[in-house]
């Protein structure tokens, strides 16, 4: 069994040790740069100190962190890291379908064939990725998010829980869909989009 470690210790942390024990993963420990997370232990595996103790480590890594910016953030900070992705065995991935190193695709999620999956992207619980999709690097789709055929999500973009988007439509850079929303047109980057259909309600900075 690969040994792999895990970055993070929250709750978004339980669900990928789900999923690499489920895939056959042995994780030898957690690693979280907030002191008082230390000591404890995620799912029975302990918390063994900050996010420097995967320096010079050579075991590969998961980054176990749905915010996306903070995900970019890390795997800038440790660029020799070997990220590795990690896919639930419960999940349906057509063959064809491309996936990025660190990038986790949880339990009920389906991916159809021709998608890309970019780095350290996040297919949540019950999430479907039609035919031809490109979701970018540090992009998260919440569980139960459906995405038509042709669908492309840029960089760090995040779908709420629920939400939908149809066929061809783009999603910019850093932006953020609310929960049920339904996109059915393609958002700008940079803002807050919800409901039905989604409007732009707010531009952010990140
Ligand atoms: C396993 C997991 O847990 S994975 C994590 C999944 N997490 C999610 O899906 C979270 C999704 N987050 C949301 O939908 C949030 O509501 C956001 C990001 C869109 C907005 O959050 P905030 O900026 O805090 O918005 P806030 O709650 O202040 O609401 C602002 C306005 O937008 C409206 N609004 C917020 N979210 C939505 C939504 N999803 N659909 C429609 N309207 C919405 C509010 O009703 C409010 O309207 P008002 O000004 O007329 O009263």
């Amino acid at each position: 069994m690969s040994k792999v470690l895990v970055v993070g210790a929250g709750g978004h942390a339980k669900v990928v040790i789900a999923t690499l024990r489920a895939a056959g993963w042995d994780v030898i420990g957690v690693l979280d740069d907030r002191p008082e997370s230390w000591g404890n232990s995620v799912l029975g595996y302990p918390v063994h100190g900050g996010l420097d103790g995967l320096k010079g480590t050579r075991h590969r890594a998961v980054l176990a962190i749905g915010n996306n910016a903070v995900r970019r953030d890390i795997a800038a900070r440790f660029p020799n890291t070997e990220w590795t992705s990690a896919i639930h065995p419960a999940a349906t991935v057509h063959e064809s379908v491309q996936v990025g190193p660190g990038t986790v695709i949880f339990a009920g999620a389906v991916i159809q064939p021709d998608t890309v999956l970019g780095s350290q992207v996040i297919v949540n619980t019950g999430a479907t990725v039609d035919h031809d999709c490109v979701l970018e690097d540090y992009v998260h789709v919440a569980p139960g998010t459906q995405l038509a055929g042709g669908v492309q999500l840029e960089e760090g973009a995040f779908l709420g829980i629920g939400s939908v988007v149809t066929p061809g439509i783009r999603v910019e850079k850093w932006t953020t869909v609310g929960a049920g929303s339904v996109v059915i047109r393609s958002l700008p980057a940079h803002c807050v989009a919800v409901g039905v259909p989604a409007r732009v309600r707010e531009e952010t900075k990140s």
